[in-house]
């Protein structure tokens, strides 16, 4: 199944960085793109999708990641993405003097949108990257959305 990074797509269709059309345009616009963006890949053909995380903040958003998909949020705290993301000049959101109260203030206004959006949600702490996946498939599984053994990471048998 094919795999889709929105804000990829906002970049090719933009030209930039998402961090220097920030600052050229401003935020509401690149909400509106990222809207439109977000109707396009969720109304067309079967797809992995990764939105932003600021892709709930809009109701339109919300109802037609929820109502056309399976949405999973991979939820972390604010310390652990302060850990990841401390030296991270992209995200234009965290280009302040304190990014750790910016991801605390971002998390208390976003944590309902994600459970509210979502269909399960996976804390993504302390395990591996590579048994999240395995989580999210056994979640996708119990819940009859895929079939069983069709991703067992191995090459499918002769
Ligand atoms: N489960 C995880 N455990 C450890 N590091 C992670 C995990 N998920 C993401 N990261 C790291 O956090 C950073 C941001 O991840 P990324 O996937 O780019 O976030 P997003 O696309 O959601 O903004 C990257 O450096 C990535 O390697
Ligand atoms: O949280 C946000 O509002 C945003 C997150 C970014 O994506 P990531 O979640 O991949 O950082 C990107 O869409 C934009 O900078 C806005």
């Amino acid at each position: 199944m094919p795999f889709i990074d929105s804000d990829q797509v906002i970049e090719q269709r933009i030209g930039s960085s998402i961090r220097a059309y920030f600052d050229r345009e401003g935020e509401a616009a690149f909400r509106d793109l990222e809207a439109q963006v977000i109707d396009e890949v969720t109304g067309g053909p079967q797809a992995v999708v990764a939105t932003g995380g600021g892709a709930v903040l809009r109701p339109e958003n919300r109802a037609c990641l929820h109502d056309r998909g399976r949405v999973v949020y991979l939820r972390s705290t604010p310390e652990d993405l302060f850990r990841r993301l401390r030296n991270d000049r992209h995200r234009p959101l965290l280009q302040v003097a304190d990014p750790l109260v910016r991801l605390k203030d971002l998390y208390t206004l976003r944590h309902p949108l994600y459970a509210e959006t979502s269909h399960f949600a996976i804390d993504t702490g302390r395990p591996s990257v590579a048994t999240l996946v395995n989580m999210i498939l056994m979640q996708l599984e119990l819940a009859g959305w895929v079939s069983n053994g069709s991703h067992s990471g191995q090459p499918p048998a002769p």
